[in-house]
């Protein structure tokens, strides 16, 4: 699949806990790119993603995708995108195959065992989630991106919990995405090996 679009954010202002975490804040996200955000712990970033993912309001700015006000109209953009929090967002009593066929329902079983097989879960698939340990469960959370074929990713610390060949796997597949003309804007203390970003610093 091949995407087009185009994510602007324009003079955000975050407040939390009366701190303003950023003010007049813009970035632009075009397709083919990552934007690596930034930033101590408490600087913000997670607000950030949340911002954009329309999971919090901001007290002031814009977000337009692919040239649409979106900022009160987040339907547009939900449909769009995935958003992976900290949280796995998955359901402890399903299954992985239930639980990504729950966000995926057009998933054909060719494509369930091929990423099953990708994230070394295809002896899993059966297994009730609330068993997985928390690296297995971070797989399953991010299997939903290439299930999805939304072109916007927005990732808080995506490897988080992985091993080597986890963080292996999801960087190749963001490597492909935005190949693909895809984008993502990222949260992460780590420096990704093989692909290239753009960084934002919160400060
Ligand atoms: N649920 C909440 N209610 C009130 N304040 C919060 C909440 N979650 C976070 N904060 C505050 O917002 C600020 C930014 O938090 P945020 O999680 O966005 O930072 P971060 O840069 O992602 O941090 P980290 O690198 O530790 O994950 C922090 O000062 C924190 O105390």
């Amino acid at each position: 699949m091949l995407f087009s679009a185009s994510l602007d954010v324009s003079n955000v202002w975050i407040e939390r806990s009366d701190r303003d975490l950023c003010r007049d804040l813009s970035f632009t996200l075009r397709a083919g790119e990552v934007l690596r955000v930034l930033g101590d712990n408490g600087a913000g970033k997670s607000s950030l993603l949340k911002v954009v993912a329309g999971a919090m309001t901001p007290l002031e700015g814009r977000i337009m995708f692919n040239g649409q006000d979106v900022t009160s109209h987040r339907a547009l953009l939900q449909q769009s995108m995935v958003y992976i929090g900290h949280g796995a967002g998955l359901k402890s009593m399903l299954t992985i195959e239930e639980n990504l066929l729950s966000y995926c329902p057009a998933t054909s079983p060719e494509q369930m065992q091929s990423v099953l097989d990708i994230l070394d879960l295809a002896n899993h698939q059966e297994t009730y989630v609330k068993a997985l340990s928390a690296g297995q469960s971070r797989r399953v959370a991010l299997a939903r991106l290439w299930l999805s074929q939304c072109p916007l990713w927005l990732l808080d610390e995506p490897f988080a919990s992985l091993d080597v060949s986890g963080v292996a796997v999801v960087e190749s597949k963001i490597q492909q995405h935005i190949n693909e003309g895809g984008m993502v804007l990222l949260t992460t203390h780590q420096a990704l090996s093989s692909v290239v970003t753009r960084d934002l610093v919160l400060s």
